[in-house]
């Protein structure tokens, strides 16, 4: 009798719950930037867990000098470029510089992001007044991934891409942000260039999950830009970043080796994160 061959089971698709039920089970959260379709498509194959379409995408793509000239309308274009590649991963999309500047203004921005974009979840950098937004969107149950420590919005005030939370003072202020974006119904949260230690205490004391980029392994993910991990960034790439490329023979090996030394708890080292 000729039997019909199936096709392989699909990957079970990542949802908001499920990262939540990844964090209580100790399942690491791998996340990755992707910018177009080929790249997504390759997240997809490799299992990463959520894709990020980063305003970075100003700097790696557009080849501008920080985030801050990113436009609604530039990340709408990558995010629906990007959801055409991928299936089951969890698709997030940053609100671009001043895009969030108030509930009006989030709501229809993150609006253009799901509905247009394809983003399942939106990423805010701060806390403060900006947790008056996240609750505007979460009340209308558009999921919210906050971002502290290094906000690259901020970097006109921050002087420069320095590691935050370095003195009691703002490791308490840290703490407290992390606390209160909770309470105001973020998702997940994105802590950058953070000392591993307070990374650590956040990622315990919030029931959300924490994905970490320099700030090390105890975080319950890891993100990174793409274009870092396969070496594609000119200059000096920042300490928290690794060539996965180096040493394998293709782009689907250096995510993959990411993906499995992610979930391996093998990366980040000490060497990629700061105390
Ligand atoms: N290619 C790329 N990778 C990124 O991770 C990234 C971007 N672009 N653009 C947007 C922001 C900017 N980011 C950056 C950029 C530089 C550093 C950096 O050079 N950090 C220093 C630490 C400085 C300190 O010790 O205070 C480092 O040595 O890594 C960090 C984050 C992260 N994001
Ligand atoms: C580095 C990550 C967290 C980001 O916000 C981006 O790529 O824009
Ligand atoms: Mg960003």
């Amino acid at each position: 009798m000729y039997v019909e061959k199936t096709s392989a089971p699909a990957r079970k698709p990542v949802t908001v719950p499920g990262l939540k039920a990844m964090k209580a089970d100790g399942r690491k959260i791998v996340m990755l930037t992707a910018y177009d379709a080929s790249f997504a498509a390759q997240l997809e194959s490799a299992g990463i867990d959520v894709a990020l379409v980063g305003d970075s995408l100003g700097m790696v793509v557009q080849g501008r000098a920080s985030t801050l000239p990113v436009t609604v309308d530039d990340m709408v274009y990558h995010t629906a470029a990007v959801a055409r590649g991928l299936s089951a991963t969890l698709l997030v999309a940053d609100l671009p510089f001043m895009s969030d500047r108030d509930v009006p203004s989030a709501m229809e921005a993150a609006t253009r992001l799901v509905a247009q974009g394809g983003a399942a979840m939106v990423k805010i950098e701060g806390a403060g007044r900006i947790c008056e937004v996240i609750t505007a969107l979460a009340e209308r149950d558009i999921p919210v991934c906050s971002h502290l420590g290094l906000t690259p919005q901020s970097v006109n005030k921050f002087g420069g891409y320095k590691v935050q939370g370095k003195t009691d003072a703002a490791a308490d202020k840290l703490f407290a942000d992390a606390q209160a974006v909770e309470a105001a119904g973020a998702d997940l949260l994105v802590l950058e260039c953070v000392p591993s230690a307070l990374a650590e205490r956040i990622t315990r004391a919030l029931s959300i999950p924490v994905i970490g980029i320099g700030a090390g392994v105890a975080c319950d993910g890891q993100v990174l830009v793409v274009y870092d991990m396969i070496g594609l960034t000119p200059g000096k790439r920042p300490k928290f970043s690794k060539d996965f490329l180096a040493g394998r023979d293709s782009i689907p090996a250096a995510i993959q080796a990411y993906a499995d030394d992610v979930r391996a708890g093998t990366f980040p080292g000490p060497e990629h994160s700061f105390s």
